[in-house]
């Protein structure tokens, strides 16, 4: 014989009200495409990168379709390293030399890429890894740093010039989800390194997604970096636009690229904690969510129709 305690039953009902949380959720992203933004930073161990192959899985299965971007800075600077190859970041870029561009691409799109390909495709066959390069996905263009009036030379860091995303929309009809690493040819076929948040930013406008999401290494954006508590919840792009010039190095990629997808139509753009583990499931089938949200509405909602 077996029992069931009033504390059981208080989970189950915690269960199932979790589950009728997310209902309204589920039919507002029905068949809408989510593009998601992996920072190296969030890639912290084993078990959460599991975990967010099991989200991305689990958005794909309830009928979203995930496009999954990532970065991978810290595994980049890892093999520099290793292979004794020195490089220094300016205004949250990669100063990019030729040598250090094989060891971009080598990592990013043979080690970074393969490892989430890997994880997703454990759970079912839907993952198929691709970069910038593939199928004229983007191009780019020589980027360049201004500071204090002066030029800085980045070497062969990219901006995203134009986006073709015939190869990713065919990939999604087929029921795949793209992993895409974020090298792309400039003009002159050389290529380039584009900062991850730039390009997850550009695809999801040239892809229409209804969200962008960004995992990171923090709760969200801080108005008072590094003070925890002084988290912001939810921004207008108009309140972007004002403290932009005052936000530090790595959330200045993010928020540019928060602000330029809502500012093209994607409705809201969000920087999470990719420490936490789900942290995507919270974020897109919670009344709340989590980490900061980016909308055009001065009102900072986002609810379901
Ligand atoms: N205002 C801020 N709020 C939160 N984080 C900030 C802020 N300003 C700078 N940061 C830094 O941005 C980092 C995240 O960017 P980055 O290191 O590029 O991560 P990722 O690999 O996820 O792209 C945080 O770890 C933090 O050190
Ligand atoms: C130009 C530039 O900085 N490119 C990045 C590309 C990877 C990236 O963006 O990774 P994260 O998202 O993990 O930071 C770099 O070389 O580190």
């Amino acid at each position: 014989m077996s029992r069931i305690t009033s504390r059981d039953r208080d989970v189950l009902m915690d269960k199932a009200s979790t589950l009728i949380e997310a209902l309204p959720w589920l039919a507002e992203f029905a068949g809408q495409t989510i593009v998601i933004k992996y920072g190296g930073n969030a890639m912290i161990d084993d078990e959460l990168k599991r975990a967010f192959a099991a989200d991305v899985v689990f958005l794909r299965r309830v009928g979203l379709k995930p496009v999954v971007v990532h970065g991978g800075g810290p595994q980049i600077s890892s093999m520099l390293k290793r292979l004794d190859i020195s490089s220094e970041f300016r205004g949250g870029l990669r100063v990019t030399t030729q040598e250090a561009m094989d060891v971009v691409r080598m990592v990013l799109v043979g080690q970074v890429g393969r490892e989430l390909v890997g994880l997703i495709n454990a759970h079912a066959p839907f993952a198929v890894g691709m970069s910038g390069e593939d199928g004229g996905l983007l191009r780019a263009k020589r980027r360049g740093l201004i500071v204090d009036d002066e030029e800085i030379d980045l070497g062969l860091v990219g901006d995203v010039d134009s986006v073709d995303p015939t190869s990713v929309l065919d990939l999604i009809e087929a029921g795949r989800i793209p992993v895409i690493a974020t090298v792309a040819p400039g003009p002159d076929g050389q290529v380039y390194n584009v900062n991850a948040d730039t390009a997850a930013s550009a695809l999801a406008v040239a892809l229409g997604a209804r969200r962008l999401v960004m995992l990171t290494d923090v709760a969200g954006l801080y108005a008072n970096y590094p003070d925890e508590d002084s988290i912001i919840t939810s921004m207008s792009t108009a309140e972007v636009r004002e403290l932009l010039p005052q936000v530090q190095a790595g959330m200045v990629p993010k928020l540019e690229g928060c602000l330029r997808a809502v500012e093209s139509g994607v409705k809201a753009a969000t920087i999470i904690d990719g420490r936490v583990l789900h942290c995507l499931l919270l974020e897109i089938f919670t009344n709340d969510g989590i980490g900061t949200m980016v909308t055009d509405d001065p009102t900072h909602e986002e609810a379901p129709a």
